[in-house]
Parts: C-alpha cells; sequence; structure tokens
C-alpha cells in the first residue's frame, strides 16, 4: 500500500505549487480544489445538486465561482450549505484517485485537512507556510478575491500556527528553490522510512 502523504496550509499559502515540487519528486499527487474544479464545469457532479439548492449558482450549465462568492458575501450560511453537496463528492472523486494509483507515495493537497479531521487517515502530514502578510498579499494579487472575501474565508480556517504545530512537516514557501530544497528533503526522509517498514 502507498504511503499517504496530507499536504495542507491555509488560502494562499503555497499548496499547489508545493504540490507541484512533489509530482517533480515522483509522487502522484490529488488536488481537493482541482477535484471541486472538475465537479463544477459543465455535466461535473455538482451542478445538480447546487442548481436545486442555490439556483442562481448555477450559469449555462456549470457552477458560477463568482455568483458564489457573492451569495456568501450576502449569507454566510451559504458556504455551510455548498460544503454539505461539496464534500461528499471531493470524497468519492479521491477514492477513484486511490484505487487508480501507483506511486509510493501519494499526495494529497487538502486546505481543509485539519479542519474536516482528514488529516487521521494520512500517514503523514506537511503544512505550507509564510508570514501572514506575504499570505495576503499573494492572494490579493491573484486579483480573484476581494480583501473582506480573502479574510471571510481565512476567518474560517484553523490559525495556520495550529495547523503547523499538529503537522509533522513545515515547509516554508518563500521562494520555489527553498521550497524545492525542503520537499525532496522530506521525500528522501519519507523513502528511507518507507523501506524500512
Ligand atoms: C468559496 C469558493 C466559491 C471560492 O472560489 P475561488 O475560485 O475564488 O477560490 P478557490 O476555490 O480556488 O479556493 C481558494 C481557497 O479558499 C479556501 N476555501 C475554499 N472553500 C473553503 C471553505 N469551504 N472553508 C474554508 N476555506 C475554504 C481554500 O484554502 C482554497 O484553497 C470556492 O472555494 C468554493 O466553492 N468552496 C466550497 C467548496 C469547498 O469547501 N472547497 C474546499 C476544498 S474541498
Ligand atoms: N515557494 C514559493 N516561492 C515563491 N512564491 C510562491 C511559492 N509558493 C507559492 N508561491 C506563490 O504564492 C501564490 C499562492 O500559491 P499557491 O496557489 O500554490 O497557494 P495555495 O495554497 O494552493 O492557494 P489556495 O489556498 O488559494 O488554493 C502564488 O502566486 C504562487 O506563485
Amino acid at each position: 500500500m502507498s504511503f499517504r502523504l496530507g499536504l495542507t496550509g491555509s488560502i494562499g499559502m503555497g499548496k499547489s505549487t508545493t504540490a507541484d515540487l512533489f509530482r517533480a519528486a515522483g509522487c502522484d499527487v490529488w488536488d481537493a480544489d482541482a477535484a471541486v474544479h472538475r465537479m463544477y464545469d459543465v455535466s461535473g457532479r455538482a451542478v445538480a445538486p447546487i442548481q436545486s439548492a442555490l439556483p442562481t449558482a448555477v450559469e449555462n450549465g456549470a457552477v458560477s465561482r463568482d455568483r458564489l462568492k457573492e451569495l456568501i458575501g450576502q449569507d454566510p450560511s451559504v458556504l455551510k450549505t455548498l460544503e454539505k453537496i461539496v464534500h461528499p463528492l471531493v470524497a468519492e472523486d479521491r477514492a477513484e484517485f486511490v484505487s487508480k494509483s501507483e506511486a509510493d507515495i501519494l499526495v494529497f493537497d487538502i486546505p481543509l485537512l485539519f479542519e474536516t479531521g482528514g488529516n487521521k487517515t494520512m500517514d503523514a502530514v506537511v503544512c505550507v507556510s509564510v508570514p501572514a502578510e506575504i499570505q495576503k498579499n499573494r492572494v490579493l494579487a491573484r486579483g480573484t478575491m476581494t480583501e473582506a472575501q480573502f479574510e471571510q474565508i481565512r476567518a474560517k480556517q484553523m490559525p495556520n500556527e495550529e495547523k503547523c504545530a499538529q503537522s509533522d512537516f513545515v515547509i516554508i514557501t518563500d521562494t520555489l528553490d527553498h521550497a524545492r530544497e525542503q520537499v525532496e528533503a522530506v521525500v528522501v526522509t519519507l523513502r528511507k522510512q518507507i523501506q524500512n517498514a
């Protein structure tokens, strides 16, 4: 059975970028946000249930993220409604990935790993981190969220320090080269552990 490595961190801390580095090191990667993108797209699994619960969120056969963000801004409980629909579908997608993967290390990029208790299903957890100011600047530089939307999401997440304290490894995502070095060191450590098991 493959080693299951959880990869988490708060919004904009560098999960996707770090996941690419694990991929380059020969790990298979599953990305929870990417799974959500697939299921919001035309013919995706979440379109029909979201259409029933939040009819105005579906436009041209796909779930509109802009519309969702507006609805969440007007009523924060909309995020709970969404999570009830989306999270079971995300779990199905993940099970399909596990059944098809063959690498020695499977990396699960999951923003809400600790918040949903998913850390208990992992053999080890990596948390990515940078100072809060850099995190905020990076997210706002993407131009996909207002500062208020960013703060609303961040407030819902477990604080960064707690996530890091509960993780087996912390990767500082200040530069790409530094992150790559840390990823390679984690992979070497895990491969030694796997061989000695
Ligand atoms: C709120 C939405 C519309 C924002 O879309 P947008 O394209 O702007 O951002 P994106 O999806 O890339 O998310 C950015 C980050 O926000 C954070 N985030 C997203 N959803 C949540 C949530 N329910 N609770 C806390 N943080 C969240 C994560 O850190 C994520 O990486 C979208 O994230 C969404 O539909 N969320 C509900 C589904 C969900 O819970 N996804 C989380 C992974 S399973
Ligand atoms: N090691 C790094 N060095 C420099 N910049 C980085 C590094 N890691 C990430 N970044 C930058 O930070 C921003 C956020 O990174 P990324 O999209 O990987 O974060 P994320 O945690 O997956 O975000 P989200 O939670 O919103 O999905 C991007 O602009 C990315 O280029």
